[in-house]
């Protein structure tokens, strides 16, 4: 990334003094909590959440430190205090308006997430660059031609962008982002962004996790003796291995 003018908020590894990774688990912490008061719970263990979360009792206690929350002995974390807590800390107690470009298979099925509403997101426009397209309404929304991107960004103080574009477009995509002003990006496509200092960028990609999945597969599979591995001819080295 190259160096900008914009104030940094990181430094190795941390944002705002909270490590990368206590900030990936703070979402599934909520998550938990968000069920766990709809259960009726108002006070949970560090045990329990930790079970609910998913993680060992020792790292969420000390994730939840990062925030100044340390429970009470003997009774635990308030869940209330406990989601606005972390919910302040995710910034998730203003609604964030955000941008969707590519509106393809994906970007479709994006735009129709009803999850994106109830966990404090705003789909505020549909982007595409092609004209056949543009017009065409999903989920409420008007698809726009990528043209308008500049003045809706302005107009609905978007700071977030999701591209769903093939990646030979996505590098472009996210340039005119960052040049509309948009500082956090969500990438979709197979790809490597370059964006400038200040800008966030977090990377989805289903067939990465799954090539991960294939890993501890092969290992179970390795020390079971079980399978023959496919011809060489299945499978494109380039494929799996580049993108
Ligand atoms: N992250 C994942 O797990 C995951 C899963 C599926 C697909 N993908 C990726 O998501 C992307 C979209 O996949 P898809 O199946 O929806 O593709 P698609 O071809 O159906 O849709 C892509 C859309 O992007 C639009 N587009 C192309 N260039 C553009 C530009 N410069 N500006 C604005 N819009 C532009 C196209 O007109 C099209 O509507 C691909 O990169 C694909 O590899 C990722």
């Amino acid at each position: 990334m190259s160096s900008g003018n914009r104030p940094r908020i990181r430094a190795a590894g941390r944002t705002r003094g909270v490590p990368e990774a206590t900030v990936a688990r703070l979402p599934v912490y909520l998550r938990a909590l968000h069920a766990l008061a709809d259960a009726g719970h108002d006070t949970v263990s560090s045990e329990e959440l930790a079970v609910a979360a998913g993680v060992n009792s020792a790292k969420l206690r000390k994730d939840l430190s990062h925030l100044g929350s340390y429970g009470t002995r003997g009774v635990g974390y308030e869940v209330a205090l406990l989601v606005d807590q972390i919910s302040r800390a995710l910034g998730l107690t203003q609604r964030w308006a955000v941008v969707l470009v590519g509106v393809g298979n994906l970007g479709h099925a994006l735009a129709g997430y009803a999850g994106f509403a109830s966990r404090g997101f705003r789909i505020a426009a549909l982007f595409d660059a092609d004209a056949e397209r543009v017009g065409e309404r999903i989920a409420g929304q008007d698809v726009r031609h990528i043209d308008d991107l500049d003045r809706v960004v302005a107009e609905e103080q978007v700071s977030i962008g999701v591209i769903a574009t093939p990646a030979d477009a996505a590098q472009e995509v996210a340039d005119r982002l960052v040049e509309a002003g948009v500082t956090s990006i969500l990438n979709f496509a197979p790809c490597v962004l370059q964006v400038p200092d200040g800008v966030d960028v977090r990377k989805v990609d289903l067939a990465l996790e799954l090539q991960i999945l294939s890993f501890h597969e092969q290992r179970k599979a390795d020390s079971a003796g079980t399978v023959t591995p496919l011809p060489a001819s299945h499978v494109d080295a380039r494929e799996v291995v580049g993108q």
